[in-house]
């Protein structure tokens, strides 16, 4: 599924927070949002799940302008992890993970088995099977990121919206999970404050500056040193490791 945001701006009344905004994402791609605190990720990603109303433009999916869409209708095509924004739920993990069923299913019937197995899956592939029966409140916060990713999977959407999704976890589960991002046939859009993770997972980076697209493309266009000096104000250097990969070793705050 194709994403689009064309020339889309989104504020609050008197302040302009998304600045006439260009964006395609291909069908299968990963491309990550990269900007300073601020810079809008948040907002751009809230606007291109059809949470936010643009104040002017448009979101497409698949060249379908999603104005007026329900709530239930974007489910079926995006699922939307935001930054933990956290629940004080009384539910079971595996409840949490089935929530991502609510869109396919009836209204007045509880979930099929397909549904089940589907949330199973899911569970599995982040790797908390044996954490379904566990009341939500009990789980650590790296946990609880992963929960939601696994709710995301089981809405078996086309489209994978991610705010800052490596917030909370561990090394390897952060690797697993820009693998996954990486690899899946679903079209990825991710904001993310690693550019080391950004740079090596992504297939292309979007760098934003007070709402506005300044950058995108393959990430040796986007993370230069003079970009990385004016965006994030930092001095850098930027090589290639031993690998071949994009490697960014700050040299400090820009003075
Ligand atoms: N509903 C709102 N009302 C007023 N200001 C808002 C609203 N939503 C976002 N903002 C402001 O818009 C700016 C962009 O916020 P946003 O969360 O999109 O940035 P971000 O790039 O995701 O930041 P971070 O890296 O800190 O998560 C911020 O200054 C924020 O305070």
């Amino acid at each position: 599924m194709r994403i689009e945001a064309r020339h889309l701006s989104w504020g609050v009344p008197g302040r302009t927070i998304v600045r006439e905004v260009d964006l395609t994402v291909e069908s299968g791609e990963t491309v990550g949002l990269v900007g300073p605190n601020g810079s809008g990720k948040s907002s751009l990603l809230r606007c291109l799940a059809g949470l936010r109303a643009p104040t002017s433009g448009e979101v497409r999916y698949d060249g379908v302008d999603i104005t007026g869409w329900s709530a239930r209708t974007r489910a079926r095509h995006v699922a939307f992890v935001e930054q933990t924004a956290d629940t004080d739920s009384d539910l079971t993990v595996g409840e949490v993970v089935m929530l991502g069923r609510t869109a396919h299913g009836s209204p007045w019937r509880g979930p099929t088995a397909a549904d089940r197995a589907i949330a199973a899956a899911a569970l599995d592939r982040l790797d908390l099977a044996g954490l379904a029966d566990r009341p939500w409140k009990q789980l650590s916060g790296g946990e609880r990121q992963r929960a939601h990713l696994a709710r995301a999977l089981a809405q078996r959407t086309w489209g994978l919206l991610l705010d800052e999704p490596t917030n909370h976890l561990d090394v390897r589960h952060q690797l697993e999970l820009m693998e996954l991002a990486a690899a899946t046939p679903r079209t990825v859009v991710v904001a993310l404050h690693d550019l080391a993770m950004a740079a090596r997972y992504c297939d292309r980076l979007v760098l934003l500056q007070r709402g506005r697209v300044v950058a995108d493309g393959p990430a040796e266009r986007v993370l230069t040193p003079a970009l990385l000096r004016e965006v994030f104000e930092v001095d850098a250097d930027v090589d290639r490791d031993s690998a071949g990969r994009l490697a960014v070793a700050y040299r400090g705050p820009a003075r």
